[in-house]
Order: structure tokens, then sequence, then C-alpha cells
């Protein structure tokens, strides 16, 4: 027999609750002393590492820094376990323990000295009973207990009977403080949600480590938070495999990323790489959305043959005629030839464009020498040679010296008379001055923004693009308009092509003599001048691999050397990735596994087939092809498919409102099933159009004094002001002009820092306490698939939601259905 309390008094010790609270107390001090010892451990072995760098050998260095990246490490996770250490317990059935086994779980795995379990890692198999076992298979638990604590002292209690039948005398208690996590303010920054986690979430976090898992769900249910904590699970339990080639964490735009960005390091890993769309290629930070209909032109992969061919043109400001004179023959090649050239060079290294200009000296001289003979060069050579020897002899002769011929020692006749031609040539400042005009080395930024001019554009474009939309898309980068989010993919895709530059040429001078490029020291093909001394790599130290990763090397010139592949990519809000998009991603995960979570009914893209085609090449690690020939299908990994079907953010109130949206947007969808109910019943205020702005303005007001936590003004989304030049614009993008950047920020002036204003695009996977939602008619109109962008509008809140129209249709549309 077991017995339920809600904290009832019991006379001396307060009440059940509190003698339980102060038991689990003393628990936790004991843990929390031997933490203590942990981390001054760590600390001497720190001090170690170090003391042996003092020894000096190169040996040692290695150890040491072996010994101190460990040690920083342990010492890491024992800082971040401080916080709430211990946040579970288990009491297992009568077994081989006749009173049954006791587990406490936290954040981290804490033995005593003598190597006995005091808390199990949340992560360790032997915790999995904690989140797994139900009434329905207790899986031998009888009480889960959920400690509450605050720093170092437990604050409250929440049991769960598994299994009434072997409870005997045990004590339950309980009053409901999962559902009151839930409702608990929201600080503007997503926390873990380890002590909390649930069975169906479970599943998803300890999924293979091998294939792609993919989990969908409604907003609210966890998604973020899950795929936050598969990471965190991966690492622990795969550490040399993932942690050693790194686990890239990509969300939707740097809002949402510094929303989440507390939550690994908050779990003990902050070795996970957390990127947006928007920041993927390093150099570029995208500061704007395009319209829809060029988000959906930019994305689309038809793009990659026409930067394909943007690549191939000629660089502009390349030089269209070579001129160089050999004895006293005047050699050119014309614009029709030198096209020749580059085609040819551009079709044997595609991927490697940066570094091929020792190809394209090699095919200049050949061309060049064919040009020569095609003129009668060599007998011309031949002739002007004589005389000019014999006029070198009659010199020589005249002051009693031997005739050139006769001199010993110089190679009058060095090679054939095709290298002394090719020597020569390289030898002249035309030639060097050309190769650097004809092939430079470019960066991605600049081929994109060369494709603001029209021109060049409409000859990428072949026939793959309308006349509207070259006009369009020119417009986009002409000028120093700043990068968009889609952008920043087709960066990537043009970095892919171009490759890296050569690599510095620092090699040994006995190398160099050998060089045919390297004319009197300096080498013609990168400009560099060759160094004299004997070059060795350095003794290195040891470097984690994140920390190359992360050290990823970039030129002068901005061109990105090093692309880094890592082991595990975790693709949130994945619904919105354009088919460029998932090449950019595929790119850095050839070998990797993947976590991808999504919602499609939260989709703004508008062919979600053709992104899912572009989906399934990067998750199989398919190299992306830029011809339209038909794929060569890479071997299908396996996948692993989970659906969440909780909603934990909103109230049951909220939920029903975004539920309405959903059947109007998608009707055949299925909403999530809410579990927590507020009684704050969703307002819907219906206004001139020109009073919205000033109206949420002064809702946000009001909620600052009924919520603890944040508040959303969420606003439609205004297109980059740059694209809009010469466009005209359509009815609904009239209406958004109200809330371009300077409307938004008149609406936040003066408003604390809990209350953002932001657009429906930026709100995609955050939440609030408090959510004021202006022009929803304007929100679905702005795009075919604006009836999603609202639904997720309307699901961002967790306990008051606001929406101000000036259609009085969606009073009914959001409050009846
Ligand atoms: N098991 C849980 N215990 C406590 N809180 C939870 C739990 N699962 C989810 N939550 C909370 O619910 C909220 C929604 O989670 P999350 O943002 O991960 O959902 P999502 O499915 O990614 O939503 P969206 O599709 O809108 O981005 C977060 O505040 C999260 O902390």
């Amino acid at each position: 027999m077991s017995s339920q309390v809600n904290g009832r008094p019991t006379g001396h010790g307060g009440t059940v609750k509190d003698r339980e609270i102060a038991a689990e107390q003393r628990y936790v001090d004991i843990a929390y002393a031997r933490l203590e010892e942990m981390r001054a451990d760590a600390q001497a072995m720190i001090r170690e590492g170090y003391r042996q760098s003092l020894a000096g050998t190169k040996g040692s260095l290695v150890d040491r820094d072996a010994m101190v990246h460990q040690a920083a490490l342990r010492a890491q996770a024992l800082d971040v376990a401080d916080d709430g250490l211990v946040f579970g317990r288990l009491d297992l059935a009568p077994g081989e323990k006749p009173s049954g086994e006791v587990r406490y779980v936290g954040r981290i795995g804490v033995r005593t000295s003598e190597h006995d379990s005091l808390v199990i890692d949340w992560r360790a198999p032997a915790a999995e009973d904690f989140y797994r076992a139900t009434p329905e298979d207790p899986r031998g638990v009888v009480r889960r207990r959920v400690l509450h604590s605050r720093g170092h002292t437990v604050v409250d209690l929440e049991d769960d009977l598994l299994d009434p039948d072997a409870a005997g005398g045990m004590t339950i208690v309980g009053d409901g403080a999962f559902l009151a996590s839930l409702a608990r303010a929201r600080e503007g920054a997503m926390r873990d949600i380890v002590a909390t986690i649930q069975r169906e979430q479970d599943e998803v976090i300890r999924a293979p480590a091998d294939g792609t898992v993919l989990v969908r769900g409604a907003p609210g249910t966890g998604k973020t938070a899950v795929a936050l904590h598969r990471v965190a699970y991966l690492l622990f339990r795969h550490r040399r495999r993932f942690g050693s080639r790194g686990v890239l964490v990509v969300g939707p735009n740097r809002r949402f990323t510094a929303y989440i960005e507390r939550v690994l390091p908050s779990l003990g890993e902050g070795s996970a790489t957390l990127r947006s769309l928007g920041d993927l290629v390093d150099g570029v930070t995208a500061t704007v959305h395009d319209t829809p209909a060029l988000a959906a032109l930019k994305g689309s992969e038809t793009m990659a043959a026409v930067l394909r061919r943007a690549v191939a043109d000629h660089a502009p400001g390349a030089p269209d005629e070579l001129r160089v004179v050999y004895k006293g023959v005047v050699v050119s090649l014309d614009r029709r030839a030198l096209d020749r050239v580059r085609g040819d060079v551009h079709r044997r290294s595609r991927g490697s464009v940066n570094a091929a200009r020792r190809q394209v000296a090699e095919m200049l001289l050949d061309a060049l020498w064919r040009r020569f003979t095609d003129l009668g060069g060599p007998e011309a050579a031949r002739e002007a040679e004589g005389a000019e020897a014999g006029l070198w002899n009659a010199i020589l002769a005249a002051d009693g010296l031997a005739s050139l011929d006769g001199e010993p020692g110089r190679p009058a006749r060095d090679g054939t008379p095709r290298e002394q031609f090719d020597a020569r040539v390289r030898e002249q400042r035309e030639f060097a001055g050309f190769l650097v005009a004809f092939w430079p080395i470019r960066r991605p930024a600049d081929v994109l923004r060369s494709l603001g001019d029209p021109a060049r554009l409409r000859r990428a474009a072949g026939r793959e693009l309308h006349g509207d939309d070259v006009a369009r898309l020119a417009s986009s980068w002409a000028g120093d308009a700043p990068f968009s989010y889609q952008d920043v993919a087709l960066l990537d895709e043009i970095d892919a092509l171009l490759g890296p530059p050569p690599r510095p040429a620092r090699r040994r001078a006995s190398a160099a003599a050998d060089d045919p490029f390297v004319v009197d020291g300096v080498n013609i093909l990168t400009g560099e001048e060759v160094a004299e001394d004997d070059w060795e790599p350095e003794m290195q130290e040891l470097t984690t691999s994140m920390e190359r990763l992360e050290r990823s090397r970039r030129v002068d010139d901005g061109v990105v050397e090093e692309r880094p592949e890592y082991a595990h990519i975790v693709v949130d809000e994945a619904q919105d990735l354009s088919p460029m998009q998932w090449r950019m991603l595929g790119r850095r995960g050839r070998q990797a596994s993947w976590t991808v979570v999504e919602d499609p009914a939260q989709s703004a893209w508008e062919d979600l087939a053709a992104a899912r085609t572009a989906m399934d090449a990067a998750l199989s690690g398919e190299r992306p092809s830029s011809r339209n020939r038909r794929r060569k299908p890479a071997p299908r990994r396996t996948r692993h498919e989970y659906e969440l079907t909780t909603n934990y953010r909103n109230s049951t109130e909220i939920a029903a409102v975004s539920a309405r949206v959903l059947a109007r947007a998608l009707p055949e969808a299925r909403p999530a099933r809410a579990v927590r109910s507020s009684g704050i019943a969703p307002v819907v205020r219906v206004l001139p159009e020109s009073g919205l702005a000033g109206a949420a303005r002064q809702d946000a007001e009001e909620l600052l004094a009924q919520v603890e936590g944040t508040i959303g003004v969420i606003v439609p989304f205004h297109p980059a002001e740059a694209h809009d030049e010469g466009t005209i614009p359509l009815p609904h993008e009239i209406a958004s002009a109200r809330w371009d950047a300077a409307a938004r920020a008149r609406l936040a002036a003066g408003l604390p820092d809990r209350v953002q204003v932001l657009d429906v695009l930026e709100a995609k996977g955050l939440e609030f306490d408090a959510a004021v939602i202006a022009a929803p008619e304007t929100v679905a109109a702005q795009s075919p698939n604006g009836l999603r962008v609202l639904y997720v509008a309307v699901s961002r809140a967790t306990q008051h939601l606001v929406v101000l129209t000036s259609e009085p249709e969606w009073e009914g549309i959001l409050l009846s259905g």
C-alpha cells in the first residue's frame, strides 16, 4: 500500500513532502560533496599536464596536450552539473535486493572513490527506465521521482507510481509539477528538459546512431528540444566517433540559434557547432530574406546549372587577347582561342577552378606554340637566331674571343625548340601579367555580384530562366544589396565549383628549381617568392579536430580554404530548406549520419517535392551534380522515422486557435494534443488597418504586467528593401510596407528586452509567454503558403495570444473555425 500526499501537514518536521525533500537533500548533499572532490581531481590533472610540459620533450608536449584537454573537458562538464546535479530517482521492484534497488539519475555520472554509483548519467543505458517506464509498461520501476532543485537545494518533488502492486508502504508525493513546469515563464532562451523527457521523446533521443533519424511533429511537441538532447546523447555514447569529426546543428535563422544556444552547454556539451542557414559559409552573414517568389527561384536546383555556367564564363575584366614576342615573331591568341582554352580548363577542373592556373598556363603555351608554328615561326626564329649568332660571333672575334657555339658551359641550345619557346615565353612579364588577369583567384561573393549584370546572368541562364526571372535575380545581386539567406547556399555552390586557391607554395628551393613556373625565384602562377630556407612542417601541438574545424583556414582574399565535414548533422525546421540549401548541407556531411526534424505543415516552401529529392540526395551522401542528367542514386541509408504527438508549449486554448488555422492551411493534417489549460482565452480584435501597429504596441505594454517572461510581437514579413527597386509592389506588398525595419524599430522603441518585435519568418521555432500577432490577413496573403506561415505565428505562445486584424471575418476564422 502506498500513500499519495500533496504537502499535507504531519505535525513535527513539517509535511510528508517536506520530510521526503529533506531525505533527498541528504543524498543530494553527498553527491555534491563527491562532485567537489572530482573537480579538485580534474584541476590537479590540468596542473600536472602543465607541469609535464615544463619537462619540455616533444613526447611530453603531446601527452600534456591530451591530458590538459581531457581534464579541461571533464572540469567543464563538472561545472555544468553543478546546477541541478540530481533530478531523478527510480525505485525498482524487489528482485535480488529485498527492499528493491534505488537509482539516482542526474546530469552527469558520479561515483564514490570506491567506484560505486551515486548518480547515473541521464544518457547511460541504466537511466533509460527513468524516461521509458509507464504504468502500462513499468519495466521493473515501482516509483519514479523527479527532484526539482534550485542550485544545490531540492525545492520540490513529484512522483509517478508505476507499479502499485509492488509499492508496499512507499510514499507517493505529487502535485502536477510536470504540468506546472510547462507553464513556467519563458526567459528568452530555451532550457534543457532532461528531468522531464517523455517516453516518445526518449525514443528519438536514443535512436540508433547510424543512418538518418527523421522526426515529425506539430509545433511545440519538443522537436528542437529532442534534437538537441540527442546530440548530447550521441556525444556521450559515441564520443570517439562524433567528438572527433564533430556535430553540426543547423537552424533557420540567427535569432533561433541564439534562442537554443544555451541548451547544449547546459547539458555539458560545448563541442557541437551551431549555425543558422544564414551563416554556414565562413565570412558571409545573411541578414535578409527574399520575397517568397525570389526565394523560390534562388532555391531551386536550376541555379546549380546556372552557377556552373557563370563560373565558366570569363572573369569580369579578363583580357581578350594574349600577345607575346619570340625571336622577333609576334604570337597572339584571340578571343576565340582564349575561350577554347578557358572552356577546356573548366571541363577538366570543376571543383578546383581556382587552383587551375598551372593548367591554364600550360594550355596557353600549347596554344601559343601551335600558333607560332602555324605562322612558320620556327624557320623565322632559326633565321633570326642565325643572324643574331653571326652578329655576336663577329663582335667576339673582333675582341679575340671564341665564338658562341664553342663556348663551354653555355647551353646555347638548351632543350628542344618547344622547350626553349616555353622558357622564353614564361619569362615575359606580359605572360605572367596576362595569367593573373585571365585566371584571377575568384571569390564566391564576386562571382555572385557579377551576376548583377543582366547580360552576364543571361549568358549563364541559358534557356533555364525566363527573361523576368533574370531581371529580378540580377537586380537582387546588383550593387551592394545585402546577401539573403538563399544567397548563402548559392555562395557555397560557387565555392564548391571554384575550389580553394592554390596552396601557399612554401617548398624547398631545390624543388622549386625543377619548377618551370618559378622564374628568378618567383612563382609566376602565384606571385610568391620561393623560400630559400628548407622548410619543414613545425612540430604541431595536438589539437582537437573541433579546433581544426573552427580554424577552417581562409586566405586573405576571403576564399574559404577548407569546408568542414561533420560526423553528424542535425537539421531543425527542415521543412523550409530549399534544394540549394540541401546541397549546401550535403557537402558538409557526405559521410555523416543525420537527425532531421520537421513539420511539413509549417513549411513556407512551395515545391516540397523538389526539396524532398534534394534532401534524399544530401542524406544519402550523394555528390550533387549540376548537370541535368539523371543522378546515379546513392545507396539509401537506413532511415528511422518518428512522430511526436504531444504539444508541450501551447495552452489548450491557444492550441485550439492554431488548430483552426491548420484546418484551413492543410485540412488533412492532424494537430498535436495540448496537455495544459491556462484558463486564459485568446483575444482577437478588429481595428482599422492604420491602427494595427499602435494597438500592437499598446497590447505589448499591457501584457508586460500580466506575464513574467517574454512577449513576442509578430508582424508580417517585409522583403529586403533593396529588392523592391523597380518592381511594382503587389497589393500585399503595399500592406507589408507598414512593417518594414523602421516600423518594427518604432514599435519596439523603449520597451524592455523581454518584448521582441519580429517578422513571421524570424518567429520560426521560437516561443513566448505572450504573443501579439498583427495583420493575419497580410501574413496569409503574402505567399502561396501564407496560411502555413500564419500557423507558425499563432503557435508561438504559452499563455496569452492576442491577434489584431483589420478584417472582421478573421475573428470568426480564429475563434470559431
Ligand atoms: N518533455 C518536456 N518537458 C518539459 N518541457 C518540454 C518537454 N518537451 C518539450 N518541452 C517544451 O516545450 C516547448 C516546445 O518545444 P520545442 O521548441 O522543442 O518544440 P518544437 O516541436 O521544436 O516546436 P516548433 O515546431 O514550433 O519549432 C519548449 O519550451 C520545450 O522546452
